[in-house]
């Protein structure tokens, strides 16, 4: 009897406000998304990703400059420096077993990122590490809540004991963003007053998904030692053509390396599926989507569809090749999604992944201990394994 009755309030409840916040419409699955009850800290997310046409494109338009081609010049020496601390953790006279590739590739990533974007840089101390680990526990809250509808209601979400974590989460996270709003004048390239923005866009967008793709490039360059030493030669080439440095010149001249990343975030886009709310009617091939429907395209689906990609399983950088490419569909590849609102950051990721595993290739050898076939996913903002996946370094001996 009891359950009845809660049952019966929590219906009540969800249809109250499905009238008072949906009213217009009405139906439940524009609700889907959950993106206005999100809990997420500022206003970042909402407003860059899903703000309707005018407030989202001016954004953007503060957003572009900071990743011009002169910036990412600045910024890359940032990033082979974090390159090179990546290489000094390990013991140069001996292997070592990197015990979760993980958590040290989401190490790297949030120091570059804070380094480059910001110009704070993250050391050891506690109070870092409690960003990062805060940071992962906050993206574990906002996927449980994703997945249960009912928790998109606050009233009910607040009676949780999920409400009182997520407090206490969104107060280490924002005393991190006010350490950011006191060092604003400092940010070097971009005017912004939404510290949200920042906010979001230095650790999800910024941060977790290159962690995630450099992740599984290491591992898949680790389990295919042909295509690691093409990689190498490659970088070793280039390291004697500008002196034995990494530059923005250099990396810009790593084509094969750049094929691997492109086909290890085709098997592995860190970013799973996007979603979209139908402005006007949309007719497909067999299907008409009503306005206001929100869709998802799962992007790791699309890349691993047969009837583009043959024998999808198969790591093979050359499908990346011009001629290849042309024969494709343009959308059957979209890691950093398309159009109007794709990925602001591509261009800067691909320098934060090429800098990160040239220093590391050229370095070392890398080894599997596990392998990506026996590994399982779990759901999170990004592509994440369910366990940590170990890989093994040999320091390279030079004269
Ligand atoms: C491998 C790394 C990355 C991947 C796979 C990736 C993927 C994506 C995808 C799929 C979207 C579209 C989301 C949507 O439509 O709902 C997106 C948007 C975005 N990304 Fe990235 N991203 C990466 C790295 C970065 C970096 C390094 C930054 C910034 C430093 C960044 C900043 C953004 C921003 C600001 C947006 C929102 C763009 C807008 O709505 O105008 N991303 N990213």
């Amino acid at each position: 009897m009891v359950i009845i009755i809660l049952l019966t309030c929590l219906f009540l409840m969800i249809m109250y406000h499905c009238v008072v916040y949906y009213g217009r419409s009405g139906r439940l699955i524009n609700q889907i998304p959950g993106c206005i009850h999100l809990p997420i800290p500022g206003k970042g997310l909402r407003i860059c990703w899903y703000s309707p046409g005018a407030k989202w494109h001016k954004r953007r338009k503060i957003l572009t400059p900071a990743f011009h081609f002169s910036i990412l010049k600045e910024f890359v020496k940032t990033l082979i420096e974090e390159g090179n601390r990546a290489v000094k953790s390990f013991n140069p006279a001996e292997e070592s077993i990197i015990e979760d590739v993980m958590l040290f590739t989401s190490h790297h990533m949030l120091n570059a990122i804070c380094e480059t974007s910001m110009g704070i840089s993250l050391n050891d101390s506690d109070q870092s590490q409690q960003y990062r680990q805060t940071i992962h526990h906050m993206g574990k809250l906002v996927v449980n809540r994703f997945f249960k509808p009912w928790l998109f209601i606050d009233t009910i979400f607040n009676l949780t004991s999920q409400s009182t974590t997520q407090s206490k989460y969104l107060n280490i996270l924002h005393s991190f963003t006010e350490k950011v709003n006191q060092i604003r004048n400092t940010f070097r390239s971009v005017e912004i007053n939404n510290i949200g923005i920042i906010f979001f866009f230095v650790f999800v967008d910024g941060h977790d998904t290159v962690a995630t793709s450099l992740c599984f490039s290491l591992l898949l360059l680790a389990e295919h030692k042909d295509i690691q030493d093409r990689v190498r030669n490659e970088i070793n080439e280039v390291m004697q053509e500008n002196n034995g440095k990494l530059t923005m010149n250099a990396l810009q001249n790593l084509p094969y390396l750049e094929r691997c990343l492109k086909e290890s975030l085709r098997l592995y886009p860190s970013v799973t599926f996007i979603s979209r709310l139908c402005t006007t009617d949309l007719k497909l091939q067999s299907y008409i989507i009503p306005k206001d429907t929100t869709m998802h395209l799962f992007i790791y689906c699309l890349h691993h569809d047969p009837n583009f990609w043959p024998d999808p399983e198969v790591f093979d950088p050359d499908r990346f090749l011009p001629e290849n490419i042309q024969k494709r569909h343009p959308y059957s590849y979209v890691p950093f999604s398309a159009g109007l609102r794709n990925c602001i950051g591509q261009r800067f990721a691909m320098l934060e992944l090429k800098a990160m595993i040239a220093s590391l290739v050229y370095n070392f050898y890398l080894e599997p201990v596990d392998y990506l076939k026996d590994v399982s996913f779990k759901l999170d903002i990004v592509l994440r394994t369910s366990r940590p996946i170990r890989m093994k370094v040999i320091p390279i001996k030079r004269e």
